[in-house]
């Protein structure tokens, strides 16, 4: 069944203060945290790598990991790197829950979903915004979650795009229980455009990491999402 989940991504957060600006938007009802991979390749620019997101994954415990009372949250690793297939094994192993490649960056996304999911991680694939949708039609029942970049990637701070809207109206009308994320400028002002077009994964960087309420802006952007899936059916 799809849910809203709102994914802070992490990108625009205080990586001196990582640990710390993460627990406080979990604590403000963050479901997962969305980390941002670049390579200086695929996108013009570089941000972590594998070190930082297993330090942060002992200071995030995964959510079944009932060891810690420290805050937890699902680690959905957005990999804008060429040759992804390279990185599965590597991310795994510092605490990824879920994979997103590429379309653009791999030759063959079905077999990069199969080593995926090879390592009971959940796979998903991403597209720019100028690739077209129908790409993701035939891989889509392989996937766990489909990504509709709704800035290009490379930087957070950037304008959402309402012209990429009917891809994910085209996804959700295709896949009705797919996991669909939109990742870029979404914040109260845009989230409705999102909602709208059958979005339920929500990326939000700048808009809850500079929040002076964090918890306002995740709990508006739920229910946005929350109201056009009930109106859809999709949710109980
Ligand atoms: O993938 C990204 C950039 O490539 C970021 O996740 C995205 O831009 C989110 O940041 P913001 O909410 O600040 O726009």
């Amino acid at each position: 069944m799809v849910k809203p989940i709102v994914a802070p991504s992490i990108l625009a957060s205080d990586f001196a203060n990582l640990a710390c600006g993460c627990h406080k938007v979990i604590n403000a009802g963050a479901d997962w945290l969305h980390i941002d991979v670049m390579d200086g390749h695929f996108v013009p620019n570089i941000t972590l790598g594998q070190p930082i997101v297993a330090s942060l994954r002992k200071a995030v415990p995964r959510v079944d990991d009932n060891s810690s009372s420290a805050p937890k949250a699902f680690f959905d690793c957005h990999m804008m790197v060429e040759s992804p297939e390279k990185w599965v094994t590597d991310f795994v192993k510092c605490g990824a829950d879920q994979f997103t490649f590429h379309y653009e960056a791999t030759k063959d996304p079905l077999a990069l979903v199969k080593l995926i999911k090879s390592h009971n991680i959940r796979a998903a694939c991403a597209i720019k915004p100028g690739t077209p949708v129908d790409v993701l039609f035939e891989l889509g029942p392989h996937l766990d979650m489909a990504l509709v970049m709704t800035v290009e990637p490379g930087f957070g701070g950037q304008k959402f795009m309402i012209d990429m809207m009917p891809k994910v109206e085209a996804l959700r009308n295709k896949f009705p229980q797919l996991d669909i994320q939109v990742d870029g400028g979404l914040g109260k002002d845009t989230i409705p455009h999102a909602a709208k077009a059958g979005a339920n994964v929500i990326v939000a960087g700048t808009s809850v990491f500079t929040a002076e309420n964090p918890s306002e802006v995740i709990s508006f952007m739920k229910a946005e999402v929350s109201d056009n899936l009930q109106s859809r059916g999709l949710l109980n």
